[in-house]
C-alpha cells in the first residue's frame, strides 16, 4: 500500500504538518480511534495540539488510546499516560469517557488481557483484527517501535492485540500492541527526530545492514496507508 514520507525543518514543523494532517483525517467522521504514542517526541505535537489546535478539533468524536504503556502507576513521570495528560488531555475538551488508557498499575500479563478486550468491544475490527483509524508511533535509536524491542522481534507477528514486553536495558515491563495490531490501522504515521534516529532511518529506508532486526523495519499497513514524519537530522543520512 502507499507510503508517504515528509521531512520537516525540525519537529516543531514536523508537529504542525502532522496536527493539520490529523485535523483533516478526524473531520466529518462520527467516530475516529486513534492510538497515541509515548517517549519525547510526541511532546512537541500535543503541546502545540493544546495550544493552537484546542478549538479545531470536534474533540467529542475521537477516542485516544494508547500503542504501549510502562508498567508503573499513571501518576510516574515513566508513564506515556501521565505525560499526554498534563501536556494535552488536561487542555482540551475531550470527555473522560474517550480516554482509553493502559492500566500501567496492573499486573502485565492482565492489563494486556483486559486492554486487548476493552479495544475488542469499542473498536470495529477487518482482517480479523481491531482497526484503529490511525495508530501514532515513535522510533527509539535502537529501532524499537511502541514496546517491540529488536530482542522481541517476534512481537512484530505475535496475533493477540496486545502482549507484553520487557525493556532491553532497565528490564521495565511493557504493555504494548502487537505488530499485527499496528500494521492493521488504516494509517499509521511514524514521528521520528533528532540525529541519534538517523543511522537506523537510513538503514531502514534503504534496506541495509541489519534493518531486519529493527522493529520499526517491520511496520507496514497491510490495508492502509504508512506516513513517516521526519525531522532534518533524522533524515540527515
Ligand atoms: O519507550 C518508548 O519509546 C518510543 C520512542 O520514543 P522516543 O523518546 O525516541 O520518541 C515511543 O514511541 C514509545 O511509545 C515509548 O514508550
Amino acid at each position: 500500500m502507499m507510503n508517504n514520507k515528509n521531512i520537516c525543518k525540525d519537529g516543531e514543523t514536523l508537529s504542525e504538518e502532522f496536527a493539520n494532517f490529523f485535523l483533516r483525517e478526524t473531520q466529518n467522521k462520527p467516530v475516529f480511534h486513534v492510538a497515541l504514542s509515548g517517549g519525547s517526541t510526541p511532546k512537541i505535537l500535543f503541546d502545540l495540539l493544546a495550544k493552537e489546535y484546542a478549538t479545531k478539533f470536534n474533540w467529542q468524536t475521537i477516542h485516544f488510546w494508547w500503542g504501549d504503556e510502562r508498567c508503573v502507576p499513571p501518576t510516574d513521570d515513566e508513564s506515556n499516560y501521565k505525560m499526554t495528560k498534563e501536556l494535552l488531555i488536561d487542555k482540551i475538551a475531550i470527555p473522560p469517557q474517550n480516554i482509553h488508557r493502559i492500566l500501567g498499575e496492573n499486573a502485565p500479563e492482565k492489563e494486556a488481557i483486559r486492554y486487548a478486550k476493552e479495544i475488542e468491544g469499542i473498536i470495529p475490527a477487518k482482517n480479523g483484527l481491531p482497526r484503529f483509524d490511525l495508530m501514532l508511533l515513535g522510533m527509539g535509536p535502537d529501532g524499537h517501535t511502541a514496546s517491540i524491542f529488536p530482542n522481541q522481534i517476534e512481537l512484530i507477528k505475535a496475533e493477540p492485540i496486545c502482549a507484553v514486553a520487557t525493556h532491553p536495558e532497565s528490564g521495565q515491563k511493557r504493555v504494548t500492541l502487537t505488530g499485527a495490531t499496528i500494521n492493521n490501522s488504516a494509517e499509521i504515521a511514524f514521528l521520528v527526530t533528532g540525529a541519534n534516529k538517523a543511522e537506523k532511518i537510513q538503514e531502514i529506508f534503504n534496506k541495509e545492514g541489519d534493518y531486519k532486526k529493527y522493529p520499526a523495519a517491520h511496520i507496514k499497513a497491510t490495508d492502509g496507508k504508512l506516513s513517516w514524519y521526519l525531522d532534518e537530522s533524522a533524515a540527515g543520512k
